[in-house]
Formats: structure tokens, C-alpha cells, sequence
């Protein structure tokens, strides 16, 4: 982790080397040494995952409920998905953690929400915020803007997402990205200081940040965003981890380096998205800690 980002080379972050130029460090072995203990400690947070098998309330989209789901069972933890304003509240006081997701919004769901998030504040359950396609309509803003000050734990959104929600506008092309990650840095670290909360933006290259440090994790397939909806279950694994690691900021970077070395260990095995979309699953399933530990891309 390190206190600022550097503007070169976000988009050529391809191997150790790489990581070491990023990280300003002239010794491949420094980076090594740094690479092998994030590693150990992203596994250690996977193997609380798959022991303590937290309950995950989703209230989540109806595109991903399916991948966001079985994702989450792969992982180890325990997914309900619930969205009725008569039961929301229950379920989120009684989850470990809790991820609300505005894919799919309308009144009735944006209701539920609201009472989730209030309901998970008071009962000292971190939630997440994903705010799917909020640039696309003043509804999505609206709704977004309220939820983002109930004290999220985390936001986690695609580069377009993250910049209209810090900056009040429009932008994305529907949910998706229309910008790269790196050109939304700025933005994840207003809209970060703005909510008090850690933000993360994903892309080629995902970024994590609390406002003030920045971490990068280059793992992940272009594979990755061919499939609908993996950054929806990445939001609900990113709510899985905060349940089993108290950091929220350590929680985030775990869960999109469980990802990302889960999206290049299926890239290898799976021949086009929809058979990408079941090994990815399988890959979650199977992660161990030597994969980890080959694989990981922290800067
Ligand atoms: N070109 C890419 N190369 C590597 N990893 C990628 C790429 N595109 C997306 N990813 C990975 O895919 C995951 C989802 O990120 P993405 O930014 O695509 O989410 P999203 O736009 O919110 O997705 P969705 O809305 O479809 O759920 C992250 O783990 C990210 O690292
Ligand atoms: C395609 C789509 N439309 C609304 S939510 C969603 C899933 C990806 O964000
Ligand atoms: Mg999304």
C-alpha cells in the first residue's frame, strides 16, 4: 500500500517487473517479498471466508442474482437474497454483512434499500454499495446519492460509475464502463473522502482507496467483462470478505484479488464467456493457496 497512486503506466501494470517499477522499487525481490505476504494474507481471509460461512444479505439485481448466488456459496459464504420492505430490515440486522445493488431499481426496491442500509447501520453490519449504471438516469442518482450517505463501508463501481457519483453527472453506457479505471482515480478518491468510506474501481486495473492510500490489483481476464453481472457478485464477495476481515480497506483489496486470480485461473480452462462464466465459479471453488501465491498483482 502506498500514499498515492503514480500516473504512469496505470494501463501496462503486466508483471512483477511492472509491479516493482509502479511501486517505485529497483529490486525484483522487494516486490516479491511484498507480493508473497499480501498473497498470505488474501488466503487467510478466503479460509475465514470458507470456515466461518458469514451470512451475505443481497439485495441485489434480478440479472445477477443467479452468478452473485452461487459465487458467494463458492467462495464458502452463506448468500439470501430478500428485497421485501416488510422482512429487509430483519434480514440485515441478523446478516454479517450486507451488499445493495441498483441494478434492477424501482420504488419498491429503492424503499427496501434505504431500510437495509438504515437497518444494517444500527445493527453494526458493514454494507456495501454497488451503483449499478448511476450515471444512466436521475432516478439511479438520486437513490445512489441518498444510500452513499447511510455510511457504506464500502462502493465498489466500474470507472463510469464511480466518476458520476463523485461528480454528479452522467456518464457509462448503460451499467457499462465507458472510461478506463486509471481515469477515475480522482473521483474514488473524492467521492472516498466525501462519504468516509473506501472506494473501489474496477477495470483492466482495480483500485482501491480510503481517500488518502491507494492500492492497485492488475489480476483479472478481459474474459471478465464478457459475462454479465461479475461485478455484481464481485460487490457481494467484496461484502462477504468484510464480514471475516475488520479493515475494510484490507477486506476490498482481498476480495478483488480473490477475483482476479479466479477470473485468470477460468480464462485459462474456459473457451468463451458462457463456458467462462461456470469455470469462474469453479475457480472461486478451487482457489488454494499456492495459486495465490503465484498470481497475485498488488502495487
Ligand atoms: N479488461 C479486463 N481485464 C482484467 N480484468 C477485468 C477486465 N474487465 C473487468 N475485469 C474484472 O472484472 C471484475 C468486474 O469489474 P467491472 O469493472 O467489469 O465491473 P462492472 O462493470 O460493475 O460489471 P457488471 O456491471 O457487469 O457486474 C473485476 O474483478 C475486474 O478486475
Ligand atoms: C445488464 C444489467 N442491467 C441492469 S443490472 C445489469 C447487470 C450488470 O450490471
Ligand atoms: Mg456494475
Amino acid at each position: 500500500m502506498r500514499d498515492s497512486c503514480e500516473s504512469n503506466n496505470r494501463g501496462a501494470f503486466t508483471g512483477r517487473s511492472t509491479a516493482a517499477t509502479l511501486l517505485g522499487m529497483a529490486d525484483d525481490s522487494m516486490i516479491d517479498d511484498n507480493q508473497e505476504t499480501e498473497a498470505l494474507a488474501v488466503w487467510q481471509t478466503l479460509s475465514r471466508l470458507r470456515s466461518a460461512r458469514p451470512l451475505v444479505h443481497c439485495v441485489t439485481n434480478a440479472v445477477a442474482m443467479d452468478l452473485t448466488a452461487n459465487l458467494l456459496l463458492a467462495a464458502g459464504a452463506s448468500p439470501v437474497m430478500a428485497h421485501a420492505k416488510e422482512e429487509v430490515e430483519e434480514v440485515a440486522s441478523a446478516a454479517a454483512a450486507l451488499c445493495i445493488n441498483i441494478g434492477t431499481l424501482d420504488g419498491p426496491s429503492a424503499e427496501a434499500m434505504y431500510l437495509a442500509a438504515k437497518a444494517a447501520v444500527e445493527s453494526g453490519v458493514p454494507w456495501l454499495l454497488d451503483p449499478v449504471g448511476v450515471g444512466a438516469t436521475s432516478f439511479r442518482r438520486e437513490i445512489a446519492e441518498r444510500l452513499s450517505h447511510l455510511q457504506p463501508s464500502v462502493i465498489r463501481g466500474n470507472a463510469s460509475e464511480i466518476t458520476a457519483l463523485s461528480q454528479e453527472t452522467g456518464g457509462g453506457h448503460g451499467v457499462d464502463a465507458t472510461i478506463e479505471s486509471w481515469d477515475a482515480l480522482d473521483a474514488a478518491q473524492d467521492l472516498a473522502r466525501k462519504c468516509g468510506t473506501v472506494v473501489a474501481v474496477t477495470g483492466s486495473i482495480d483500485y482501491v482507496t480510503n481517500g488518502h492510500d491507494m492500492t492497485a490489483i492488475a489480476n483479472g481476464s478481459e474474459m471478465m467483462g464478457r459475462v454479465t453481472a461479475v461485478g455484481c457478485a464481485l460487490s457481494a464477495l467484496t461484502a462477504a470478505c468484510l464480514a471475516v476481515q475488520e479493515d475494510p480497506m484490507r477486506a476490498t483489496v482481498h476480495a478483488l484479488v480473490i477475483m482476479g486470480v479466479a477470473g485468470e485461473f477460468a480464462a485459462e480452462r474456459a473457451v468463451a464467456p458462457g463456458s467462462f462464466r461456470s469455470a469462474l465459479v469453479d475457480a472461486i471453488y478451487l482457489l488454494d493457496e499456492a495459486t495465490l501465491v503465484k498470481a497475485v498483482r498488488i502495487g
